[in-house]
């Protein structure tokens, strides 16, 4: 009792990364291919606390609970009656449809069902009780970068620069679209950059809650040790499984895998797993479905990879914006269908590119571990000249060897590019759209600049950048001449962490805070 009691008397707060996938996108869908996603300094928080201060004496003999749901950036607060006996959550409040965030409300029910799946008759029935006497409360929190806020910048007349983003408090309220882009979809959504903001909160609240209820046990302070990676392991079955519940859709969960390990090589989990849980929903136990999830044949893959040093990925809104990721993937599929001979063609291609941009930025990572100093002086030479000039900055064999790979790199990303935009000519749909080109274009050919490209279903959202040494500063300050907004995204590699303090009060910068647990 001592255990379980303790945990509820804590403030447990996790937080878990965005996301932006540089290679890979459609590919990633289908199992072997591989796709490169990087985690960002992005972060989504939950903080999950009892949400009675004193314990009602009498509520155990009920069998359901009270959630209460925060979302101060969306002015919402939701209260809930979870049942603990079938995990069915009950909106009590009264603007039901417009209150419901059904990524948190699976998030909750299978975090909730893994506790008891996994406990002991005696720990559940404490486990019982106190949810029952306490209830619990959430609290949910994007950072601004989930957001965007160019509107508002605009309306401001400020200056479309990462200096006037930096301006708006953290956890700023966020916009919601007027206008739908396809009238399928009557909810308003937010503004978003493309991050993955429901992949980044569902992993956030399953892992304070997992934490919370005493399921996984981050706070050993033991990084890489084997209950850490259990832990992990843990939190992406049930993050991924609640996920995909809520999307009504198994995507290829790269989002939801950098959420949980950080940057990575990533190749997606068979589907049938998910959609044996999701036929399974209909005649078992939710608790019965969660075990089986746990006890699964998980097979996606993961490898290290982050960005080589001296090297910084930018983010760039150019506004025009609004892409339906579902309806692009429809209709590449439909594409595969009709043209089955060209399409196996043009994603062998593409396949070839991303393994040999994996392979360069691998190279130079080995090149930067191995031989240090003379990396550093060829990464900061070429930061300041435009990529026809590098081979230039390279004297000697080493130096030769780096610039070689940084060429290597740009090649490949322009071999990406291209099969990229022709697999959207031929399914018909914007993947790399000629004013997307041009940017792009135009970006790799600034100094400094390495490669550039559209990130995951590609469209008109957002483009990304790999920049060398300092020269982010620069490509920030054209973009911004050129209307597209450099964001203040980096590259981050770390996974989903428990914080020790919240983040309103201690206006979190990544990694100040936080306990690492990949
Ligand atoms: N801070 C927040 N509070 C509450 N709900 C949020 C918050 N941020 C995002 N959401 C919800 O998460 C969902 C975003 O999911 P989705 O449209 O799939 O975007 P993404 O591509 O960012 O994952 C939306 O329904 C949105 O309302
Ligand atoms: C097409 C994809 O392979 C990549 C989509 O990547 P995005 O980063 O564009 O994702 P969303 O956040 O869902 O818009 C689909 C998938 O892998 O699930």
């Amino acid at each position: 009792m001592a255990v379980l009691f303790a945990a509820y008397s804590f403030v447990r707060i996790a937080s878990a990364p965005g996301k932006v996938l540089i290679t890979g996108g459609y590919l990633i869908l289908e199992r072997p291919n591989a796709g490169i996603v990087l985690s960002t300094n992005a972060r989504f928080y939950a903080i999950v606390k009892p949400l009675y201060d004193e314990l009602r004496p009498d509520s155990w003999a009920w069998s359901w609970t009270d959630l209460k749901l925060t979302s101060p950036q969306m002015s919402r607060e939701t209260m809930y009656k979870m049942s603990l006996k079938h995990f069915a959550l009950q909106c009590t409040s009264r603007q039901v449809f417009e209150a419901r965030n059904p990524f948190v409300e699976y998030a909750v029910q299978y975090a909730v069902a893994a506790a008891y799946s996994t406990f002991d008759n005696n720990k559940k029935d404490l486990l019982h009780k106190l949810l029952l006497q306490a209830g619990f409360d959430i609290t949910i929190l994007g950072s601004n970068d989930f957001y965007s806020y160019r509107n508002e910048i605009e309306a401001r007349g400020l200056p479309l620069t990462p200096e006037s983003l930096a301006f708006l408090p953290p956890f700023s309220s966020i916009t919601f679209n007027t206008e739908q882009s396809n009238g399928q979809n009557s909810k308003p959504e937010v503004a978003k950059t493309g991050l993955g903001s429901s992949a980044a909160m569902t992993t956030s609240v399953v892992a304070a809650l997992l934490n919370y209820l005493g399921v996984v046990n981050f706070s050993s302070g033991s990084d890489n040790g084997d209950q850490h990676q259990e832990s992990l392991n843990v939190v992406h079955i049930i993050a991924q499984t609640a996920h995909c519940m809520a999307q009504g859709k198994v995507g290829s969960g790269f989002d939801v895998s950098s959420a949980v390990y950080g940057s990575h090589r990533y190749v997606r989990f068979s589907p049938q797993i998910i959609s044996s849980a999701q036929n399974a929903i209909r005649a078992m136990p939710l608790e019965e479905v969660v075990a089986d999830v746990l006890k699964g044949m998980w097979d996606h893959e993961r490898t290290k990879f982050s960005l080589p040093p001296l090297m910084n990925l930018l983010l760039g809104e150019p506004g025009i914006g609004g892409s339906s990721t579902p309806s692009m993937v429809g209709a590449v599929k439909n594409w595969q269908k009709s043209d089955p001979e060209k399409s196996l063609d043009t994603w062998k291609r593409l396949s070839e590119a991303n393994t040999s941009l994996e392979l360069q930025l691998n190279i130079l990572s080995k090149l930067a571990e191995d031989h240090w100093e003379i990396y550093k002086s060829v990464i900061c030479s070429c930061s300041m000249y435009q990529s026809e000039k590098w081979v230039e900055q390279a004297n000697e064999a080493i130096s030769q060897e780096i610039v070689k790979a940084l060429i290597g790199a740009r090649d490949s990303m322009l071999n990406i590019r291209s099969h990229m935009k022709l697999m959207g000519m031929a399914a018909g749909i914007p993947i790399e759209p000629e004013s997307q080109t041009e940017l792009l274009d135009a970006t790799m050919n600034m100094c400094g600049v390495l490669l550039a490209g559209v990130p995951g279903a590609g469209g008109f959202d957002a483009v990304f950048a790999v920049t060398l040494g300092d020269s982010g500063n620069n490509l920030a300050k054209a973009w911004s001449s050129h209307n597209v907004l450099a964001l203040l995204v980096s590259e981050d590699p770390r996974g989903v962490c428990i914080e020790n303090s919240d983040p309103r009060t201690n206006q979190i910068t990544s990694g100040v805070s936080s306990v690492r647990i990949v």
